[in-house]
């Protein structure tokens, strides 16, 4: 295994999609999340209004028809989509327009997100993959690690990793062993979150704060996943920039930190990005 490098803009700064004098939004991508039951929606919604924040020009809540009232009342910017089963998800995803697609957060561990993972999957949409999306699986794992042929990012807590492939013995090299065998890129969040490539190129995020300890803060990750992947960025990048720029959110706002106030401070990030903030000028 290549020794760990630490997480730093130099690795991706280039990658990331700012946007064009001349562009529209939707040169700045469309993410899809897809969301939880009537009574499980704050998770999607952390995680779109990150992929909004995070630079996706458009973002859309895809749920069952019986919660889209309570997505359609509760966001502004975000967009909803009705979404009734697998063969819905598959049309609505249909459109190249959509870039990437986060399914987990709050989704239910239930036979519809298995599904509808699966869908999105063999769609071939660049995909996220988070908490429920990956627990579905747990007994199962091949059935996933069959199904993903595109560029896919799985953020698996502890908990979630053990589930899909087994104990933790060396952070580091269990991430880049997982990355091989599921062909994604693997998150394996924690204080110092690993993120590892399939071919074997790993990272360690060492930037986080102790306030990330805090229900959704992982939610907030997984959208600025999904919402870098649809704009282009290539998986890896993707999870890295996500992984420094959340850790740097934190950061930002300090002590007292809960998730919602994690997307709010990807302003200051970005600015922190373009001006040259950690001795680091994007645009040159
Ligand atoms: N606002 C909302 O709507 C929110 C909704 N959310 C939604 O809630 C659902 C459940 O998600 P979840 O992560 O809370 O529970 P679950 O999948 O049962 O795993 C937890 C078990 O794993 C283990 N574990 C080991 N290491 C661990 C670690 N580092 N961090 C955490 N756990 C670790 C640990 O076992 P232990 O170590 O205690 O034996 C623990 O018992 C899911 O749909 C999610 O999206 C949340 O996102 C919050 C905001
Ligand atoms: N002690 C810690 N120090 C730094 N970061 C942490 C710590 N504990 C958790 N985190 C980060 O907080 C996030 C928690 O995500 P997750 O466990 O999925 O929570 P949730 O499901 O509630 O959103 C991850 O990005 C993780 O790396």
């Amino acid at each position: 295994m290549p020794d760990p490098v630490d997480n730093s803009p130099a690795l991706w700064a280039e990658a990331l999609n700012w946007p064009k004098p001349d562009g529209n939004k939707y040169d700045r991508g469309h993410a899809v999340v897809l969301g939880g039951p009537v009574a499980s929606t704050g998770a999607a919604r952390l995680s779109a209004r990150a992929a909004l924040r995070g630079g996706a020009g458009l973002v859309s809540i895809a749920c069952d028809p019986s919660a889209l009232m309570v997505y359609a009342v509760a966001c502004e910017a975000v967009m909803t989509k009705p979404v009734k089963d697998a063969e819905t998800f598959a049309e609505l995803i249909s459109d190249p327009r959509i870039t990437g697609v986060l399914m987990g957060p709050a989704a239910g561990v239930t036979d519809r997100t298995r599904t509808l993972v699966l869908a999105a999957l063999q769609a071939g949409k660049s995909c996220v993959l988070d908490a429920d999306a990956l627990s579905v699986f747990e007994g199962a794992p091949d059935t996933l690690f069959e199904a993903i042929t595109a560029p896919t990012i799985l953020t698996p807590h502890e908990g979630e990793f053990v589930r899909l492939f087994g104990k933790v013995t060396h952070r580091e090299a269990d991430a880049v062993a997982a990355a091989r065998k599921s062909g994604a890129v693997v998150v394996l969040k924690g204080r110092d979150t690993v993120i590892a490539a399939p071919d074997g190129r790993v990272v360690i995020n060492k930037n986080a704060s102790e306030w990330l300890a805090t229900a959704g803060s992982g939610d907030v990750l997984a959208g600025l996943c999904v919402s870098l992947l649809a704009q282009g960025m290539p998986a890896f990048e993707a999870a890295c920039a996500a992984g420094w720029m959340h850790a740097e959110a934190a950061y930002l706002f300090g002590p007292g930190l809960i998730a919602e106030d994690l997307p709010d401070q990807l302003p200051r990030v970005w600015q922190g990005l373009s001006l040259g903030h950690n001795g680091f000028n994007v645009h040159g």
